[in-house]
């Protein structure tokens, strides 16, 4: 599979300065020869590595000059895939990267798939599953923040930790190994004892991970927040102040909002994908009537829900049928319109009605109480838990899943020391354990779940 060559437009498709088609494989700078004409250097493919050469594709066929451009050659192993690489950076248009790509496909590369130089680079040891599915995590960041996390998996911070930790693991097996082999030895009790002390070790490291994992999540991922409320509270003009510009229409007349709109702002480095829905009501007008629809929808997936009361009109019966809509939910209590009804709704009675202790007053159109808002949302996600980005964030949760399964092999191990069951289950807990963590870091995996991780890059990658 990886003797054929492939290439694929490595830039998004649309309108830019330069635009790049990369090349991987054995034919690489053979199929780079065939379609470039260099201006000067005669021989750029002989000595040259890691450097722009200026000159045109020409098509071999027709010997029509394609685009200038400006080609690079990296040898493997000296390259993001460990192949022979050859980039071709073109005009930045869709009509010139098409047809240098053709041309480049008639003299004998493949098209890659998605994912496909990422997947390279990992088949050919540049880096470990892990790194691999950094880096998409570092394309599709939406904060610094998260770009951060993602560069210290792609630096290789989570790998280490999880390579320890296969490590230990390893010792123990051996240990347990010999007991297996020896069972007319008679195992001292407290050798026993200092092995399940290890795995509690082990499986504290695994839970630091994990604490930290849902945190990670939501700088990966960002935060689904969706704002509710019965019609006119102002839950528009909320979103038009967190994004402090005019996105969504605003009017006095209920029922304005009628599709779902979706935005991301930045929170300190948390990205929050915020939602702004149509006001909740019994309608009979068919538009509104989806619109009410897909708020409730969206609900179900929503990691955090901004209900808006509105101080103007108090709290009334439209509000409870709301409130009966995301009890299972977390939510913050959101009062607007202070600046025309100063403490018009009684807290008291308030959370004696809904039950909810996260209350805040603000004024979307005068912008008032926003910053506090902004810091009482973090407060909820975060709850106290770390923000900084030195800490090792498990953000994935293809990752999650695997520690978590890990660590249930890892109690059951452990359990199993204390009570002395025989050394072979043991054994078989413990190396599932070892197995499980090597999902992680790409040591041990088939190769339908390689496949699925890489299919989900995009083209190019
Ligand atoms: N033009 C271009 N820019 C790019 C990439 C690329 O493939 N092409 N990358 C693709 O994602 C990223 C950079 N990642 C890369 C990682 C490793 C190597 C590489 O050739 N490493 C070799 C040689 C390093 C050296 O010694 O000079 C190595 O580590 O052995 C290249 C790019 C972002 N920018
Ligand atoms: N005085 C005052 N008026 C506000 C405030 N926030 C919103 N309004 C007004 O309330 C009305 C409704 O605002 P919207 O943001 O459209 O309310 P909505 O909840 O999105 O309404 P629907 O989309 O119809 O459900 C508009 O006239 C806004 O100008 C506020 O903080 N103070
Ligand atoms: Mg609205």
């Amino acid at each position: 599979m990886l003797d054929d060559t492939i290439v694929a437009i490595a830039t998004p498709l649309g309108e830019g300065s330069i635009g790049v088609i990369r090349i991987s494989g054995p034919e690489a700078i053979a199929v780079g020869r065939r379609v470039f004409q260099p201006k000067v250097n005669r021989d750029w493919y002989i000595k040259d590595n890691y450097k722009l050469v200026y000159g045109h594709v020409v098509d071999p066929d027709s010997r029509e000059i394609i685009d200038e451009v400006l080609l690079s050659v990296m040898r493997g192993p000296r390259s993001f895939t460990a192949e022979d690489v050859v980039e071709i950076s073109c005009h930045g248009g869709i009509v010139p990267l098409r047809r240098v790509l053709e041309v480049v496909l008639r003299q004998g590369a493949r098209l890659a798939e998605p994912g496909e130089f990422s997947k390279r680079a990992f088949l050919n040891g540049r880096l470990d599953l892990a790194q691999a599915e950094s880096i998409i995590d570092i394309i599709r960041a939406k904060t610094d923040a998260g770009a951060k996390i993602a560069m210290a998996q792609l630096g290789g911070k989570l790998s280490e930790q999880v390579n320890e930790l296969q490590q230990e693991l390893l010792g123990l097996l051996a240990r347990i190994e010999a007991i297996i082999d020896f069972p007319e030895d008679d195992i001292p009790a407290e050798n026993l004892e200092e092995m399940a002390d290890r795995c509690s070790g082990l499986l504290k490291v695994i839970e630091q991970l994990l604490d930290h994992a849902d945190t990670g999540k939501i700088y990966r991922e960002g935060l689904r927040t969706v704002i509710v409320g019965k019609p006119n509270v102002g839950k528009s003009s909320l979103l038009n102040a967190l994004l402090r510009e005019q996105r969504a229409i605003v009017t006095d007349i209920p029922g304005t909002t009628r599709d779902v709109i979706e935005e991301v702002i930045n929170i300190k480095g948390v990205p929050l994908k915020i939602i702004d829905t149509a006001g909740m009501r019994e309608t009979r007008d068919l538009v509104e009537k989806l619109g009410v629809e897909r708020s409730r929808q969206l609900l179900h997936q929503a990691d955090l829900v901004l209900l808006v009361l509105d101080a103007s009109t108090g709290f009334t019966e439209d509000d409870l049928k709301v409130v009966s809509l995301i009890k299972d939910k977390k939510v913050l209590v959101i009062i607007n319109k202070i600046d025309i009804a100063d403490h018009a709704i009684d807290y008291e009675q308030l959370k004696q009605l809904i039950g909810y202790s996260d209350i805040l007053e603000i004024s979307a159109q005068k912008k008032i109480g926003l910053e506090r808002l902004e810091q009482s949302i973090l407060n909820l996600v975060l709850e106290g838990k770390v923000t900084a980005a030195d800490n090792i964030l498990v953000s994935n949760s293809r990752h999650k899943h695997a520690l978590e399964r890990a660590k249930h092999h890892l109690t059951e191990a452990r359990r199993g020391l204390a009570e002395a069951v025989p050394a072979d289950l043991v054994s078989i807990d413990l190396k599932s354990a070892w197995e499980i963590l090597g999902e992680i870091t790409g040591n041990h995996v088939t190769e339908d779940l390689i496949d699925r991780i890489f299919a989900d890059f995009c083209i190019g990658k």
